[in-house]
């Protein structure tokens, strides 16, 4: 997979570069390229940004930098691409979007500051490529930037080879549409805490049981919305029960 991200702020995409990004990036199972907006300037200022059209607060950035950029940036890979904005007026980003996103040959990012990019230049683009406006949770950043290592992160560990260990993407939190239950590891006890019986029992049944009972427990106590969410098949009688 092919990844481009474009922004004002290279620098916040170092952390890329680190421990299983930067393996994976050098292994070559990943390529990520970061661009320079200002690169794709002329003036001596290297405006990427103006005042908004109808006022309000707080500036938008320039269309024309942006195609310029995006042009140039797509037309180095002749793979196809999805173009993804992080803004926090997008779409949810989720676990099902991740691995989409893992599927595709190539993704480029977009990298919002300000009050955001003009809208034009998503419009643009969404006639000749796949393009989506996503937010990664109803807060407001300062730029997209972090957004970003967010959704490539979540994204490059679902690729073969990138994880360490294959198994626990799949089991992944949500992969079945619960919350992960709690994890313990030694001592048996800590601090007067001890482990749960039933893990040290051997009982695979009875863990397996358990395990999904506090998965379940713990989505209805603080993400019933993800209960509600599942589908009607999804709980068995013993889910039902507890
Ligand atoms: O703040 C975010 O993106 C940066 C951004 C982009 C456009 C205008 C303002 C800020 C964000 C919040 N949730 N998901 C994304």
């Amino acid at each position: 997979m092919r990844i481009d991200v474009v922004t004002i702020f290279p620098g916040y995409l170092a952390p890329l570069r680190e421990a299983l990004l930067g393996r994976a990036v050098g292994t070559g199972l990943l390529d990520i390229a970061v661009h320079d907006l200002r690169d794709w300037t002329h003036d001596v200022h290297q405006a990427v940004d103006d005042a908004p059209y109808g006022g309000g607060p707080g500036m938008v950035m320039r269309p024309h930098v942006w195609g310029e950029a995006l042009d140039d940036v797509l037309a180095a890979d002749p793979r196809p691409a999805r173009l993804v904005v992080p803004t926090p007026a997008g779409r949810p980003f989720t676990q099902a979007a991740a691995h989409a996103y893992a599927a595709q040959e190539r993704l480029v990012f977009a990298c919002g500051r300000y009050e955001g990019i003009d809208q034009r230049v998503v419009d643009h683009y969404a006639a000749s490529m796949p393009v989506d406006e996503i937010s990664i949770g109803d807060y407001v950043l300062v730029g997209g930037e972090v957004a970003v290592l967010v959704v490539v992160e979540a994204v490059a560990r679902l690729l073969p080879g990138v994880l360490g260990n294959p198994r626990s993407a799949a089991e992944d939190s949500f992969s079945d549409g619960l919350l992960e239950g709690p994890a313990y590891t030694r001592p048996e006890v800590w601090r007067g805490h001890a482990v749960p019986e039933v893990l040290r029992s051997g009982n695979h049944g009875a863990i397996a049981r358990w395990r999904r009972d506090r998965a379940l427990e713990r989505t209805a106590e603080r993400r019933p919305d993800l209960i509600a969410a599942l589908p009607p098949d999804a709980l068995d009688e013993a889910d039902r029960a507890l």
